[in-house]
């Protein structure tokens, strides 16, 4: 492999250009990050250090690897790093306008009045009303016998997702929506980055239509009366200044808020079915704190008490990043690490990998909770080493929600059920996106009580 600058130093400069190689003729190393992004990276930084670059989707993307990394470009001192400039290459046409894809002064304003949706007391609202709709798709889960835990967990989350961020069930349409959903999501790794028809692209862009339909014709009735659903808080949301969302604001954020929060709960709750089957003295550990509550429906004051839970999550978002990646682009030449990056260059941080790292997590490949516990507080060893919900401006401002969804539906699951694997089994994982289980993830439940 020859290693090849990414661009010449200014003359005079005592920087060093970033060194890398763009992997194969067109496709680059796109193939081999998609099918083994934490296999790859490890390559990468074995063979150049914590800054390289790469050829990614027709693009040179330089990857800033490791804590250091992931503090200096999230926390973007001096606004170096635009978010615009990054997502919009990957999901900008079905997710435009959305908050995370704002920079700057512009993001900080709506990020203000979006937080209004995001108080205590509306998170024990959202809280409240999800409890009963748990219980209920629940139910609909066989008593005992083999269930596939994707498909199931990601109906509920986006059951509970109309119900708590739309106040209402969509009933028939609940096929098609999720379908949108689905399409937008994965379009954002499409290879062919053009509209053909029944490829990745296209049904992405039709995807984006079927939701803005959606949310459009709900506006007029949401701004007219005030509920207790996440649709309703944006349509009233008010700075002290009196700063409010327009009607194409409310559309945009809802159709991001809901890809969101659907996606990530989803892969953390079968993150965490998959680790409590294969460790079920963990499974049974969270069983008895949760009935120890004796109630089937949680209240806000309980998510602190169930520390056990709390802790197997934290392990579940280290194993499994649900963004595995965060992309950004230079808005003005950088330095890092003596590194030289020219304006315009596009850049990524991987969570995913930093979570693996063994220069922070001693044996990461092990499920092991405990590691967050105060006695040994793992994560303590740099503030950007466990970054699953990012961090800076844009850090996830949905994670107390997540936090909190995640621990009511487990909950209710470890009331009624055990599950497990086969021995052995391990989960494959499909990372041409959003990492999923390749295979549904198989589980047997079996009803106790
Ligand atoms: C386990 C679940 C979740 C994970 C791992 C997660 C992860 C993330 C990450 C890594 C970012 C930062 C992206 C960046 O810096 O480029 C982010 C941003 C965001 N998340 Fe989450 N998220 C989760 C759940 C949620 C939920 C439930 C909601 C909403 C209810 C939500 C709403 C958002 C929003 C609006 C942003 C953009 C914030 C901004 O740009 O200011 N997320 N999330």
């Amino acid at each position: 492999m020859t290693v090849t600058p990414l661009a010449r130093v200014p003359s005079g400069s005592t920087l060093k250009p970033v060194p890398g190689d763009p992997g194969l003729p067109v496709i680059g190393n796109t193939l081999k990050s998609l099918r083994d992004p934490v296999g790859m990276l490890r390559a990468r930084y074995d063979s150049y250090g914590p800054v390289s670059w790469t050829s990614l989707f027709g693009l040179r993307i330089v990857q800033m690897l490791g804590a250091d990394a992931n503090q200096f470009v999230l926390m973007n001192k001096g606004e170096l790093f635009s978010n615009h400039g990054g997502w919009d290459f990957f999901i900008g046409p079905f997710f435009h306008r959305g908050i995370m894809l704002l920079d700057f002064e512009e993001h900080r304003w709506h990020r203000r009045i979006m937080q209004q949706a995001f108080t205590r007391p509306a998170l024990q609202g959202y809280l409240q009303r999800m409890g009963p709709r748990i219980a209920d798709g629940l139910a609909a889960w066989p008593a005992q016998g083999p269930i596939q835990v994707l498909p199931r967990v990601k109906q509920l989350t986006l059951d509970l997702a109309t119900d708590v961020f739309m106040g209402s069930q969509l009933g028939p349409r609940a096929e098609r929506i999720n379908r949108a959903f689905v399409d937008t999501v994965r379009a954002g790794t499409a290879l062919l980055r053009f509209p053909v028809p029944g490829l990745r692209w296209s049904r992405g862009l039709r995807g984006r239509r079927v939701l803005e339909q959606l949310f459009r014709e709900e506006i007029p009735a949401k701004r007219a009366s005030r509920g207790d659903d996440l649709f309703s808080a944006l349509c009233h949301a008010t700075t002290e200044d009196g700063h409010r969302f327009s009607d194409e604001d409310v559309v945009n954020h809802m159709i991001f808020l809901m890809m969101a929060a659907h996606d990530t709960t989803t892969i953390t709750l079968s993150n965490l079915f998959y680790q409590l089957a294969r460790n079920p003295q963990w499974q049974e550990r969270l069983r008895q704190e949760s009935l120890a509550l004796n109630k089937e429906q949680l209240e806000h004051d309980d998510l602190e008490r169930l520390e056990g839970i709390t802790l197997a999550i934290k392990e579940a978002l280290r194993l499994c990043a649900p963004v595995p990646s965060l992309p950004r682009r230079t808005v003005r030449d950088v330095e890092y690490q003596g590194h030289y990056i020219p304006a315009g260059t596009f850049v990524t941080v991987a969570p995913y990998f930093t979570h693996y790292m063994e220069e922070y997590w001693p044996d990461p490949e092990r499920f092991d909770p405990e590691r967050f516990s105060e006695a040994r507080r793992e994560d303590k060893v740099h503030p950007f080493a466990w970054v699953p919900f990012g961090g800076g401006a844009h850090k996830c401002i949905g994670l107390h929600f997540a936090d909190m969804q995640v621990k009511a539906i487990l909950h209710q699951v470890l009331l009624r059920w055990r599950w497990s694997v086969p021995e052995g089994y391990e989960m494959p994982v499909d990372t041409t996106s959003l990492p999923v289980p390749k295979d549904g993830l198989p589980v047997t439940l079996e009803r106790f009580r």
